[in-house]
């Protein structure tokens, strides 16, 4: 039996899902792609109030894909090994060396981190990196950044019976050359890949900021094309960012209807995006909607 505890107000938590229906209605059946980004791994209990979000998200009716990253568990165990690393625009320069490291640290470690936090809340999650079933066959990027790919194939036929089985897909960044080679993907890039191959609804780009901010340093809750270019000419956007619009104005262009930059590490995120009137961080959209 259930306790009678009148110590919460169960009236304005039930009005919270009952004003939930419309974006239920909405959402069932939707592709939702979740990029979570390192950063906004942050702790245990982070990662599995995560994990949550995404088993409810499922149990709803939407299809979520993770892409994560995990550059500062990269960083870390490059420390580690005592192997220097440089970014180039957000982006790792990666040699043969830094490769093996890139792929043990997110196919190993990473990937089965978050496979098994939402197993552990009772979803069903498999962890995969753009090697298995040929999901993200790359070419190098520039010839500075050495291993570093761009997704140029992309088969979704894995994620689709994926789908079907009530899988919830965890897709680490890295991809296979077609002589044989490891490619590390940037995370927002493999996930702008994918949301845009699947057509998603939503591609949601966790990291560890509100937003995308302006030269005051205030978050910009809608951001056009002409906007985005004129802020990473004035070096307003920088750093991790770049990737990010980069990555949300390629998704568009893919037929992806909306992409969203927002704190993944805000108890959650992705429910308060997908499922309020609120909404959460920076919306880039395709067009009004
Ligand atoms: N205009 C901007 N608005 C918000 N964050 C920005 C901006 N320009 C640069 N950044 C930086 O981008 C970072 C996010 O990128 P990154 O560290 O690569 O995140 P993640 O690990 O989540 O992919 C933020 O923490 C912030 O320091
Ligand atoms: C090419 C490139 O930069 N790859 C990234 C892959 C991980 C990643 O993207 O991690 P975050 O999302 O946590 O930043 C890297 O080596 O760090």
């Amino acid at each position: 039996m259930k306790p009678r505890d009148m110590s919460r107000d169960w009236i304005a938590t039930a009005r919270t899902l009952s004003e939930a229906l419309p974006f239920l209605q909405r959402y069932d059946g939707a592709i939702v792609v979740i990029k979570l980004g390192g950063h906004a791994m942050g702790s245990r209990e982070a990662l599995d109030g995560f994990a949550r979000d995404i088993v409810l998200m499922q149990q709803v009716g939407v299809n979520p894909v993770i892409v994560h990253g995990g550059g500062p568990m990269i960083n870390s165990m490059l420390d580690k090994l005592e192997i220097p690393s440089r970014f180039i625009d957000g982006k790792r320069i990666t040699d043969a060396a830094t490769v093996e490291v890139v792929e043990m640290v997110l196919s190993g470690q990473v990937n089965k981190a978050i496979t098994q936090a939402i197993n552990g809340q009772g979803g069903r999650a498999a962890g995969l990196s753009g090697k298995d079933a040929s999901l993200m066959i790359c070419e190098p990027a520039t010839p500075e950044l050495g291993f570093v790919g761009n997704p140029v194939e992309i088969d979704t036929s894995l994620l689709h019976t994926l789908f079907k089985s009530d899988t919830i897909p965890v897709i680490a960044p890295i991809g296979a050359g077609r002589a044989g080679e490891t490619f590390n993907i940037n995370g927002d890039t493999a996930a702008g890949a994918i949301a845009g191959a699947l057509k998603a609804d939503r591609l949601l780009l966790l990291t560890d900021v509100a937003g995308v901010k302006d030269a005051s340093g205030d978050v910009l809750t809608e951001l056009s094309v002409e906007q985005i270019g004129q802020l990473v000419n004035d070096g307003v956007i920088a750093g991790g960012m770049i990737p990010k619009t980069e990555t949300a104005l390629q998704a568009i262009e893919s037929g992806v209807r909306a992409a969203v930059i927002l704190d993944g590490r805000a108890p959650n995120a992705c429910l308060l995006e997908l499922f309020t009137e609120h909404g959460a961080g920076s919306i880039i959209r395709s067009a009004p909607q």
